[in-house]
């Protein structure tokens, strides 16, 4: 399989976005942001791109925020209905989410493919949802513990990606972010070597090429995710197709947070 050269990699803005989980409530979202917003310079945001996928009743104070100080921050949630509107007690759906100008969602992230039971049809649907309401889906995607000591972490992962994109047109694929997270590395400290990623990141870009171009896997971005701090960033940014960071745990903390955005300088 190829893996895309440095000089494509230069072509693709770094994306490192703060998965914030159910954390911090609406109050606490603004003070977070506006410390972020302090720290971040404009050669941050023209090195790299920053966004925050916060939980959904903090969306309309960092909209807010972002939209009165015209912050280079993007923003998004962490899950979309694949439903537009209707008896779906507890769903958001994309009108809502467009509404409140979100640029990115996270769809099939391991936690709500785990406790939520999200299979890849229903990624597909939420995949298909995003694009619909002109949102850019981060598509999650990643092995778990079993699979991974069953040395099975490519296949598996590359399902997931056929079933989250499955009949997803190019000219909406090409904007696709692809968040690669093995789920034992997620929250437990273990975070998977810069080697462990790039082989998974360069399949998941070949693959991209496989059912559309290499032209579009060129220009996707492929964020690693999984215990990812200001120490190890460099390392796995390193990687030539690893394009950036899903970030959980250190994401809350805004100063770490903004040393993963400034992983040149770690
Ligand atoms: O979405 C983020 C990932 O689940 C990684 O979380 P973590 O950085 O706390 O391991």
């Amino acid at each position: 399989m190829a893996a895309a050269t440095p000089t494509e990699k230069t072509a693709r803005t770094p994306l490192m976005a703060g998965n914030w989980k159910m954390n911090l409530n609406h109050l606490e979202a603004i003070a977070h942001v506006q410390k972020l917003a302090f720290a971040l310079t404009e050669k941050d945001h023209d090195a790299v791109e920053t966004a925050v996928l916060v939980p959904f009743t903090d969306l309309r104070s960092v909209q807010t925020l972002v939209d009165g100080d015209k912050l280079k921050i993007k923003y998004g949630a962490q899950d979309i209905s694949s439903h537009d509107s209707g008896a779906y007690t507890g769903e958001v759906s994309g009108p809502m989410l467009a509404k409140l100008k979100c640029t990115y969602v996270a769809v099939g992230h391991s936690e709500r493919r785990q406790y939520h039971a999200e299979t890849d049809e229903i990624c597909n649907a939420k995949v298909r949802a995003a694009y619909k309401h002109g949102l850019t889906p981060i598509l999650c995607i990643g092995e778990g513990l079993d699979v991974r000591k069953a040395g099975e972490q490519v296949p598996y992962t590359l399902a997931q990606l056929d079933g989250g994109l499955k009949d997803i047109p190019a000219d909406q694929a090409e904007s696709v972010v692809i968040a690669y997270e093995p789920v034992w590395a997620i929250g437990t400290g273990e975070v998977a070597t810069p080697e462990d990623a790039q082989e998974v990141c360069g399949a998941i870009r070949a693959r991209l090429a496989e059912l559309y171009s290499q032209e579009l896997a060129d220009q996707v971005r492929i964020q690693y995710g999984g215990s990812v701090k200001a120490g190890n960033v460099a390392a796995i940014m390193a990687q030539p197709d690893v394009d950036g960071a899903l970030v959980g745990g250190a994401a809350l903390d805004a100063e770490e947070f903004v040393k993963i955005v400034r992983f040149r300088d770690q």
